[in-house]
């Protein structure tokens, strides 16, 4: 299980939140939702242990689980608004990149997001929701506990938000956990939501 303990978080004088208490089981997903600037990039990153906390503590499984950054960024997939591309590789190049990483086969992960056929493009003449593919395609490498996803559906098509659907399906059927924001709905069943307001 992962929590977020009574976190709080400055940026320049500024509390963009405290007091927050979040907890994500296996197989469980939550969807961070609320206005511009509520916060919900920054909880992202506060869980992915790339933000200081001014207080409060992350636990993973009861412990606290920036003890070890290492083993932290381990069990997670964070996936920012960013793609995170290399624009001079092609799709599988980049792929073959976070494999040596993470494992996994980087032609079963194209597959699943149905980029098979534009495998050698470099990613810099892919489309907008075609990098956004790409992005996704990372977290079909793998398994990996918890997937931090940074509004993941921005740029998709229909048949794309159907292949992420599937992605978190058998993600959450293993036991994985998904923290999700978003402005729009995701393709996610029983997702638990959890609202975040702009700080006065
Ligand atoms: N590096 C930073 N320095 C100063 N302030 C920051 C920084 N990063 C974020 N903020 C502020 O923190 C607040 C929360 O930003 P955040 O990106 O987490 O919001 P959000 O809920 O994800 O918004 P959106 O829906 O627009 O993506 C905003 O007021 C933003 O200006």
């Amino acid at each position: 299980m992962l929590e977020a303990n009574n976190i709080a978080v400055l940026r320049g004088d500024r509390v963009i939140f405290a007091g927050l208490r979040l907890s994500v089981s296996p197989g469980e997903a939550v969807v961070l939702i609320g206005a511009n600037g509520a916060g919900k990039s920054t909880l992202l990153r506060c869980l992915a242990g790339l933000v200081r906390l001014e207080e409060g503590s992350i636990l993973w499984q009861g412990e606290e689980a920036l003890a070890d950054r290492a083993a932290h960024a381990a069990r997670l997939r964070y996936l920012a608004h960013a793609d995170a591309l290399k624009p001079g590789l092609s799709a599988a190049e980049n792929l073959r990149f976070w494999a040596r990483c993470w494992g996994g086969d980087p032609g079963a992960a194209l597959e699943a997001v149905g980029l098979a056929p534009l495998a050698e493009l470099p990613a810099r003449m892919l489309s907008a929701g075609q990098r956004r593919r790409l992005a996704l395609a990372r977290l079909a490498l793998s398994p990996c506990p918890l997937w931090l996803l940074d509004e993941p559906s921005v740029g998709l098509d229909a048949a794309s938000l159907e292949r992420l659907g599937t992605l978190l399906r058998r993600h959450r059927a293993g036991g994985g956990m998904v923290v999700a924001a978003t402005h729009v709905p995701l393709p996610l069943d029983r997702a638990r939501e959890f609202r975040m307001a702009v700080a006065a």
